[in-house]
This record gives structure tokens, C-alpha cells and sequence, in this order.
């Protein structure tokens, strides 16, 4: 005999009191360890610890709950545990409603202080000056490259990686009105503006293409005046009361951005080996041939594998360049810390910009 609505909600009351009191003893547990860490003055956020509480819970999950479902709960509650052992500062190109905010709270969870800035430039020194625990940056678009501020800011800052967390990234076009009759300017961050050109040269060839400091900035503007529209993502729109007169006008329809984590060097070591993770180092090259070949070598030599290699001119005038390489491991393993070592000698400038688990 099925269970009617009635016995099933029952039930699920009396699960639901089960885990508010297990969750209960585990905000107990971090607690206790919030005390541990005081005594020792070792960091609250763990993150090779919380990607592998999730990849565990992962893989012993029986369904039907499905594997991202699991992963999205427990950042959440380990976001609460963290919390109660130190709030943890974030620092983010604001206002309210930028990706960058997204990325922030989908990495750390939604138990964080918010530290929204007027430019990536704030956000580090925000995070170097002791105004935020951690900054929050764009790196890198699937659709338009490498955010160059971003790059050079990492180059030239003490902050460090720690994580990463990729997002994928929906542009509306949002307004006070739901269509595109009388729109004079559209608003948005210049990355914003240039992932969606194709879409305005066709369907709002006239307007002007305003560059502002970020999407929800221009979101905010466009709050103010009908005749303006502002690019930016749901949240923007909800945040200042737009609608969405079209939606996902992004020329590529996966477009997709990756989001750095960086903090000073004291406020998280180098997090432990999580099974999943990658060292980013910036380096470069005497200007010889082959130089750049050479540099490739040790990581074929040790079988490291490279995700990413980006080139920024040096600014000297001289055609020189830094370049960005990402190389899948932990520098606890052997292969990756001869391969490291081996590039390090090869190279006239020698960075490690981070350590940290790979992210979705
Ligand atoms: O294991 C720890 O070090 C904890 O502080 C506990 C906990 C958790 O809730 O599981 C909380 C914060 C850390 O980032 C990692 C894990």
C-alpha cells in the first residue's frame, strides 16, 4: 500500500530532525577544531581538506541524490562550519550581482563576509593589505582569452593561488523595459561587451557600446535610464529590479569563466595534496632561439602534463615575455617536483604562483 502525501511528509520531517542534529554535532566538531586552530594559528579554510570531504561523499553517494547535488550541499555546509570558526572575508569586483560575486559564493559558500571592489586592482590590494582573507579574480574566458589586469596583477602582487572555480556564463540583456525598442547605449564590463558583439552588431547595430567598471555597475546605471541596457547575469537583473529583454546573448553559447582564489602566502600555506590538483608558475625565457621549446622539455621528460600556457609581453620594449603555465599535479610528487625543478633552471625568471585542487 503507497504512502500518501500526509505519511511521506511525516517522514520527511523526522529525516529532517535527524539531520539538523547530525549537523548540529558536526558544527560542534568544527568548532572544537576552530579552538585547535587558535591555539596553533594554523588557517580555517582548508580547501585540499573540503574538496576531499566532497570527492569522498562522492564516491560513496548511492543516489538518487546525483554527485554535483552532494557537492553543492556540503560547500554549503562546510561554508556554515568555517563560519563558525572564523568568518572568512571575501574580496570581489562588485557591486552585488557581478559573476565575480557568483564565483565567490559558489567556491566559499554563502557564509562569507563580502568585500565588493571597484576593480580587480582593489581586489589585491584588499587581500594584501588585510582588508580581505581572499580575493576573487577572473583569469580567463573561454570566448575572448586571458584578463590581462588579472595576469599582471598576479605577476607583480604577493598574494598566491589557492583554488580556482570555473563558471559558466550567461549575458541577458537587461533593461527597466522588456523590449529593445529605444535603447541608445548598452552597458557592460569591456570583457562583457566583447563576448556579446556579435549579438549587438546584429540586433542593436545603432546603440553605443559603453564600457563600465563591471556589469553590475552597468546594471545599476541602466536601472536609472530607459533608454539604456545593461549586459550582465541574472543576478545583476534581480539585484536592481530589470528585466531581461533577451536572454543568453553571448556570441558562444558555453562561454565560460574561470575565477583565481588568492590570499597571502600566511593566511594559507600551499594546500596539501588533494589527489586533484595543479601548480601554476609564471617564468621567463632568455630571448634565444628555442628558448621556448626548452622550457617544454622536462615537462615531457617527468610526464607532466601542461593545461595552460599563456604569453604577456614583459613591458620592457624589448619583445620579451612572461609565460603562464599550469601543470596538472602536486609538487609532493616526485615526476612534478623534478619536472618543476628542471624548468626552474632553464628559465631567468622563476615563479610559483600557486598550488591548489583543480576546480569543476
Ligand atoms: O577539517 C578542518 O580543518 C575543518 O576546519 C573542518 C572543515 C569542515 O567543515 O569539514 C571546515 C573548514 C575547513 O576549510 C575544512 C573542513
Amino acid at each position: 500500500m503507497p504512502r500518501d502525501l500526509a505519511q511521506l511528509r511525516t517522514e520527511i520531517d523526522a529525516v529532517d530532525r535527524e539531520l539538523l542534529a547530525a549537523l548540529n554535532r558536526r558544527a560542534s566538531l568544527a568548532n572544537e577544531v576552530g579552538e585547535l586552530k587558535r591555539g596553533e594559528g594554523s588557517p580555517v579554510f582548508r580547501p585540499e581538506r573540503e574538496a576531499q570531504v566532497i570527492h569522498g561523499l562522492q564516491t560513496r553517494n548511492a543516489g538518487p541524490l546525483k554527485p554535483e547535488n552532494v557537492a553543492t550541499i556540503w560547500r554549503e555546509i562546510m561554508s556554515a562550519c568555517r563560519a563558525l570558526e572564523a568568518p572568512q572575508r571575501v574580496a570581489y569586483l562588485g557591486p552585488a550581482g557581478t559573476f565575480s560575486e557568483q564565483a565567490a559564493v559558489q567556491f566559499f559558500g554563502s557564509s562569507i563576509e563580502h568585500v565588493p571592489c571597484v576593480s580587480f586592482d582593489e581586489v589585491f590590494q584588499a587581500a594584501t593589505a588585510g582588508t580581505a582573507d581572499f580575493g576573487v579574480v577572473p583569469v580567463e574566458n573561454s570566448t575572448e582569452g586571458v584578463v590581462t589586469r588579472s595576469l599582471d596583477l598576479l605577476l607583480t602582487s604577493p598574494l598566491h593561488i589557492v583554488g580556482e572555480i570555473s563558471l559558466l556564463v550567461r549575458h541577458h540583456l537587461l533593461r527597466k523595459e522588456r523590449s529593445l525598442e529605444g535603447i541608445e547605449a548598452v552597458l557592460a564590463h569591456p570583457q562583457a561587451l566583447a563576448q556579446c558583439q556579435g549579438w549587438l552588431a546584429k540586433h542593436l547595430p545603432g546603440a553605443e557600446r559603453r564600457a563600465v567598471a563591471s556589469n553590475a555597475e552597468g546594471a545599476r546605471m541602466a536601472a536609472g535610464n530607459p533608454a539604456w541596457a545593461a549586459i550582465a547575469g541574472e543576478r545583476a537583473g534581480s539585484e536592481f529590479g530589470l528585466h531581461i529583454a533577451a536572454h543568453a546573448i553571448q556570441d558562444e553559447a558555453f562561454n565560460r569563466t574561470r575565477f583565481a582564489v588568492v590570499c597571502l602566502p600566511q593566511t594559507l600555506a600551499a594546500p596539501q595534496a588533494s589527489g586533484k590538483d595543479c601548480v601554476s608558475v609564471v617564468v621567463s625565457v632568455p630571448n634565444k632561439p628555442g628558448a621556448v621549446h626548452d622550457i617544454l622539455v622536462p615537462l615531457k621528460q617527468h610526464g607532466v602534463s601542461m593545461t595552460r600556457f599563456e604569453s604577456r609581453p614583459a613591458k620592457s620594449g624589448q619583445w620579451e615575455y612572461f609565460f603562464f603555465i599550469d601543470v596538472q599535479g602536486h609538487p609532493s610528487q616526485p615526476h612534478v617536483a623534478a619536472a618543476l625543478a628542471d624548468l626552474q633552471k632553464l628559465c631567468a625568471y622563476y615563479k610559483v604562483l600557486g598550488t591548489y585542487p583543480v576546480g569543476d
